[in-house]
């Protein structure tokens, strides 16, 4: 596996994410007194390549989904949280997956979470690296067009993994 992902040509990677926007987004969860009733983020999974997240004040929320389970993500003091996103997942051709997440509050402390995405470009095109691709690794999603893609992500409805299904060829 990791032999195929150090397949990747550097060119190809740099052509898709050296003009890549970065973005920030600060969560704020205040404390709810019924926590079962809410929820902090629904389940979604970044658009990115990768996420870099930090759970400021160290308090748990965030939770991953893995095996069809709710794991709880433990705030290590100083340690950064990198998911990985959909463009990820698209470019390597489902060599690597981009995680299931969401946060949950607490009914007694407020949490904070700053999340920076890195994203690809803008423009262009985006699909499985074509230097991973060959008869025996054929494409596992489709291509679409780079700003199509993020208009739709930012209009779909947040539904788990559902957007990146959406390019997946079956
Ligand atoms: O608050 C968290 O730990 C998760 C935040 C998150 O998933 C996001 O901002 O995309
Ligand atoms: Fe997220």
């Amino acid at each position: 596996m990791l032999g195929t992902a150090l397949g990747i040509d550097e060119e190809e990677v740099k052509s898709l994410f050296e003009e890549g926007v970065q973005s920030m987004r600060m969560n704020y969860y205040p404390p709810c007194p019924q926590p079962d009733k809410v929820m902090g983020i629904n389940p979604h999974s970044d658009a990115t390549g990768l996420t870099i997240l930090l759970q400021v004040n160290e308090i748990e929320g965030l939770q991953i989904k893995k095996d069809g389970i709710w794991i709880p993500i433990l705030p290590l003091p100083g340690a950064f949280v990198v998911n990985i996103g959909d463009i990820f997942e698209i470019f390597s051709n489902g060599i690597y997956k981009s995680i299931e997440h969401r946060s949950v509050v607490s009914s007694e402390k407020e949490r904070i979470s700053i999340a920076t995405f890195h994203n690809s470009r803008l423009d262009g095109e985006l699909g499985p690296a074509n230097s991973l691709i060959n008869a025996h690794n054929p494409p596992k999603f489709k291509k679409i067009g780079l700003a199509e893609f993020y208009e739709g992500y930012v209009t779909h409805e947040p539904l788990g993994r559902s957007y990146v299904d959406i390019m997946r060829i079956n």
